[in-house]
């Protein structure tokens, strides 16, 4: 019998909450639970966090960084109270009964790699049905998750599914892949139970249109026969659901920051969420990016229109940075924090490789080196702006694999044909950019190629974690030439900690400057441009012709290549009459 039955035996039927039954009074638990979190999170204990290495680990090295995570480490700082030097004695048998439950939480917590702090952290479940048993979920959503094949909930699901069906305010992370979005979407759906003409009772942000996009889809399939009234709100459908009475018409609203704000700033505001109940914050550490363009005055905005006094608010990321943190800490009280396995890490279902190509031109040579091997589709290739996007899919579209690309300048309609050619199969390799970064869960993505080398470490974690996705494996390789090497050793840590092989000139490299490390991510590098034309007069007229008539476009590669189809035609007739 292990650990995991003996705590079903001991507490079969057992009603849990915040407090064991009895004697041991939950600042104990709270304490043990402190010090556990310490033991779980060894890169980022408060030590760590003051140290150069903690710092490094999360690219936050400034005073007031320090600080703020110090301060997260600790939230409870008068229960940080070193207890007696001798175990209290367990005198009753209700006394030792409750010891033996704290014990089997911390070893079940132990066991899924969950650390929490904040005051009064319920036990996490270990399956569906005790959330019935002990918050009242109801039939009908443990029939939708049973439906959806989630047999039993994934750590950060166990954990913060309790703390949000007791109303409390939640910042979560947990590994990319990990099932963030049931584990808010859940409690959400359970608690508005079921339509009401109020408006508006909860908002989920996203920071794409195309991670919203996806989380609706969730939220639909969640909600089945709860008859609650969810609407993905975009650009194109801004009338049907912003005027008064449509306000009143639905219960959640699905968006980005940008529209959200957008509508709420029309005169008079588009949108009404005064009866909001749930604000949550998905990819919270991106939404919370301070600097230009940054959605953090938008999140701010549409914190102040949720004038709710009932209103919870829950952040979620694979990641956290101090903005995150320093938000938490002004906006929330009586905050939970739960973090699944090691902070701002990798998930350990990424086989992950470091490649030196050389140079530019010794990408486009490995990556066609990898395509004669055989690629194993589908893959994602990630590279830095758009315009290289594009230069990569007309070198990639004639090697005889089904490729397109994503980036913002292609309408929404073609990038939602683009996601939907690719999660059914038609594309096998799709190139993007930093919009596909982040929460996009495309099923059983076999591989992720970092074409251009990451600008940060979030951006690293979020990349490769478009694989290795919900228990499967997956693998990432990530090119770099000797222009790459400021962030170089800090990704090969994150590898290196995920158990990756990291070569040893790689981790004996010194540390980047946090201002150069800074500056690489908000500036993409200069880089040369992505071609194997040598010469743009002869080499591309012979070079066009050649292609195409050897490798006529196969139909399936038709299916997505749209617009692009046009920048081709006229750029073969501009080189047909270059040639005459
Ligand atoms: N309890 C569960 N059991 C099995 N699969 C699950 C469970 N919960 C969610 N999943 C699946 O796991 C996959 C990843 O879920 P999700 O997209 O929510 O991950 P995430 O943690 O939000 O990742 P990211 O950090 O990249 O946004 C999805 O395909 C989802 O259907």
């Amino acid at each position: 019998m292990d650990t995991h039955d003996i705590f079903l035996q001991l507490t079969r039927g057992a009603r849990f909450n915040s407090k064991p039954r009895n004697a041991i009074k939950a600042k104990e638990i709270h304490t043990t639970e402190q010090k556990e979190c310490m033991v779980l999170n060894p890169k980022i204990s408060t030590k760590d966090v003051n140290t150069e290495k903690g710092a490094q680990n999360d690219g936050f090295s400034s005073e007031e960084e320090e600080h703020t995570f110090t301060y997260i480490a600790s939230m409870d700082a008068e229960d940080q109270k070193p207890r007696s030097k001798k175990p209290k004695k367990v005198v009753t048998p209700e006394e030792k009964e409750a010891k033996l439950f704290e014990e089997m939480v911390l070893q079940l917590r132990k066991e899924n790699l969950i650390s929490v702090r904040g005051k009064n952290i319920p036990p996490p479940v270990t399956t569906f049905e005790e959330l019935k048993n002990e918050y009242r979920l109801s039939d009908r959503l443990l029939q939708n998750l049973a439906s959806a094949t989630y047999s039993k909930p994934t750590p950060i699901q166990m954990q913060a599914m309790p703390l949000l069906l007791q109303g409390r305010n939640v910042m979560a992370s947990a590994p990319t892949g990990s099932g963030k979005t049931i584990a808010f979407l859940t409690p959400l759906i359970n608690d508005l139970n079921k339509p009401s003409k109020v408006g508006y009772r909860a908002v989920i942000l996203a920071p794409t249109r195309e991670l919203a996009a996806q989380i609706y889809r969730e939220c639909v399939q969640l909600a089945q026969q709860t008859a609650l009234k969810i609407h993905f709100q975009t650009k194109a459908n801004n009338n049907n659901a912003t005027t008064g009475h449509a306000n009143k018409k639905y219960d959640i609203l699905i968006s980005t920051p940008n529209r959200v704000r957008f509508l709420l700033e029309q005169e008079p505001p588009a949108l009404r969420l005064a009866e909001v109940e749930w604000l949550i914050i998905d990819e919270a550490d991106r939404l919370m990016e301070e600097g230009v363009n940054n959605f953090k005055d938008q999140v701010d905005a549409i914190l102040a229109a949720c004038t709710n006094k009932k209103r919870k608010l829950a952040l979620f990321s694979a990641t956290y940075t101090v903005p995150v943190a320093k938000w938490a800490i002004k906006n929330l009280t009586n905050l939970a924090r739960v973090i699944i396995g090691h902070e701002n890490s990798a998930t350990d279902s990424v086989e992950q490789e470091l490649l030196f190509v050389g140079s530019e031109s010794g990408k486009l040579l490995a990556i066609r080196d990898m395509v004669r091997k055989g690629l194993k589709p589908p893959v994602l290739v990630f590279v830095q702006s758009k315009e290289r996007a594009k230069e990569l899919f007309q070198e990639l579209l004639y090697d005889g694999i089904n490729v397109d690309l994503i980036h913002a300048d292609r309408s929404q309609q073609q990038r939602d044909n683009c996601v939907r050619a690719f999660r059914e199969g038609h594309i096998w390799v799709l190139i993007c950019t930093e919009l596909m970064g982040r929460g996009i869960d495309f099923k059983g993505v076999n591989l992720v190629i970092n074409y251009d080398f990451p600008p940060s470490v979030i951006s690293y974690i979020h990349r490769i974690g478009r694989t290795g996705r919900a228990g499967r494996n997956g693998k990432a390789i990530t090119f770099f030439t000797q222009n790459d090497t400021p962030n170089l050793k800090s990704i090969a840590r994150i590898i290196k900690d995920s158990n990756g092989k990291v070569p040893d000139f790689i981790m004996g490299m010194k540390n980047p400057r946090k201002t150069e490390r800074k500056w690489l991510e908000n500036h993409a590098p200069k880089r040369e441009g992505i071609s194997t034309r040598i010469s743009k007069n002869v080499e591309q007229v012979k070079d066009s012709n050649v292609k195409s008539e050897s490798k006529p476009i196969t139909k399936k590669r038709h299916l997505n290549v749209d617009i692009d189809k046009k920048t081709n035609k006229a750029q073969h007739k501009k080189m047909k009459l270059k040639k005459q």
